[in-house]
C-alpha cells in the first residue's frame, strides 16, 4: 500500500526530532538521514509512517527565515513569520549587543521588529530602562511599554492587536518574562509545552525548545528559548551595511564605491558617527559582525 503525502506544520523542533500539526492531529516527525534544515514555522510535506508518526520528504518555500550562526553552522529559529518581538524588562538588566543582534537578524531576513519593555511595574530602574529603550524608537523600531503580572489586561489589550492575523516570534535573555506574556497570550500555553516536552524528549522537562502556539487560523505566536548569544556568521558584509538600518540613507555616499565602512577616509557613515548621527555603539557592532563575518569556516 502506498501512503499519500499529508501537509503538516512544524510547531515544535528539538534536535533532529519535530512535532507537526496535520488536520488537527499531532505527529511525531524526522527527518531522512542526517537533515535537520527544518524549522518550527514550516509547511512540510510528510509521510506517515506508524500511528502518530511520519517522515518529512519535502519543505515547502518559506517567505521569511530567522537564524543564528556561528563559524561552524547555522541554527534555524523559525520560518514563515512576520514579525520579531524582543523582550526586554527594566530588572534584570538586558544587553543592547543582543537587542542589536536581534535586530540585525530581523533586518536581514525582512521581518518586522518590535521591542516589548516588560515589568514597567518595577519603578527602580523603569527610567533608565525607558531611556535605552528609547534609543530603538528613535531607530524606528516600536517599542511597547507593559507589565505581565501587574497589569496583565492592559498587557493583553495592547499586545493582542499587534499579533493578531500575523506569526509572531517571541525572544529575550532569561528572566525578562517572556513566557509570562505567551501564558497571557495563549491561555494553556504551560500545558501544551509540557506535553510536548514529553513527546519530543522523554519527559526531561529540562531542555526547552522552540515551540508554535496557534491562537486561531491566522494568528501564531512561537516562543524560541535560548538567548544568550547570538552569532551572525552568516551576514555578508552587503547585508549588514543594509541590516543597519540608520545606515542606509549614508549608503552609496562613500568616497569608494566599495566602502567596507571601517576605515577609508571620505567613509559617509564614519563621518554620521563622528558627528553624532550615527550611535558608536551601533557602529562597533557593526563592526564586530564583519569581523565575525571573516571569521565563517563552514
Ligand atoms: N514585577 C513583575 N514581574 C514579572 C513581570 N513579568 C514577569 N515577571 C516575573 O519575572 C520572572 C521571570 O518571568 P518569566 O516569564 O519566567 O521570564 P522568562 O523571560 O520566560 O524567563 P526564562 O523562563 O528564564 O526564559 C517571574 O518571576 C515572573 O513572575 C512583570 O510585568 N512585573
Ligand atoms: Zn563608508
Amino acid at each position: 500500500m502506498t501512503k499519500e503525502l499529508l501537509t503538516a506544520q512544524i510547531i515544535a523542533a528539538h534536535g533532529r526530532h519535530y512535532l507537526a500539526t496535520s488536520e488537527g492531529k499531532m505527529l511525531h516527525c524526522v527527518t531522512r538521514g542526517k537533515k535537520s534544515d527544518v524549522a518550527v514555522g514550516d509547511t512540510v510535506h510528510v509521510l506517515p509512517t506508524a500511528k502518530g508518526q511520519a517522515v518529512i520528504e519535502s519543505i515547502n518555500e518559506r517567505h521569511s527565515l530567522l537564524y543564528r550562526s556561528d563559524q561552524y553552522k547555522s541554527k534555524l529559529l523559525a520560518a514563515n513569520i512576520d514579525q520579531l518581538f524582543i523582550v526586554v524588562a527594566t530588572e534584570p538588566s538586558f544587553s543592547d549587543d543582543l537587542v542589536s543582534r536581534a535586530l540585525v537578524a530581523a533586518e536581514a531576513a525582512k521581518i518586522e521588529a518590535h521591542l516589548v519593555l516588560n515589568k514597567t511595574d518595577v519603578t527602580g530602574q523603569l527610567e533608565k530602562a525607558r531611556l535605552r529603550t528609547a534609543f530603538y524608537a528613535s531607530l524606528g523600531y516600536p517599542v511597547h511599554q507593559v507589565s505581565a503580572t501587574a497589569k496583565p489586561d492592559e498587557t493583553f489589550s495592547l499586545l493582542m492587536p499587534l499579533v493578531k492575523n500575523r506569526t509572531s516570534i517571541l525572544i529575550g535573555q532569561s528572566g525578562m518574562g517572556k513566557s509570562s506574556l505567551i501564558n497571557l497570550l495563549v491561555p494553556g500555553a504551560d500545558i501544551a509545552t509540557r506535553e510536548i516536552s514529553t513527546v519530543l524528549n522523554s519527559g526531561k522537562h529540562t531542555t526547552t525548545f522552540t515551540r508554535l502556539y496557534r491562537i486561531d487560523e491566522n494568528t501564531a505566536v512561537i516562543d524560541s528559548p535560548g538567548f544568550q548569544e547570538f552569532g551572525l556568521y552568516h551576514l555578508t558584509e552587503g547585508m549588514l551595511e543594509r541590516a543597519f538600518r540608520e545606515f542606509r540613507p549614508y549608503l552609496g555616499h562613500c568616497r569608494f564605491y566599495n566602502c567596507r565602512h571601517l576605515t577609508e577616509p571620505g567613509c559617509a557613515i564614519l563621518e554620521a558617527v563622528k558627528t553624532g548621527h550615527i550611535s558608536g555603539t551601533r557602529h562597533q557592532l557593526y563592526r564586530q559582525l564583519v569581523h565575525e563575518s571573516e571569521q565563517k569556516i563552514y
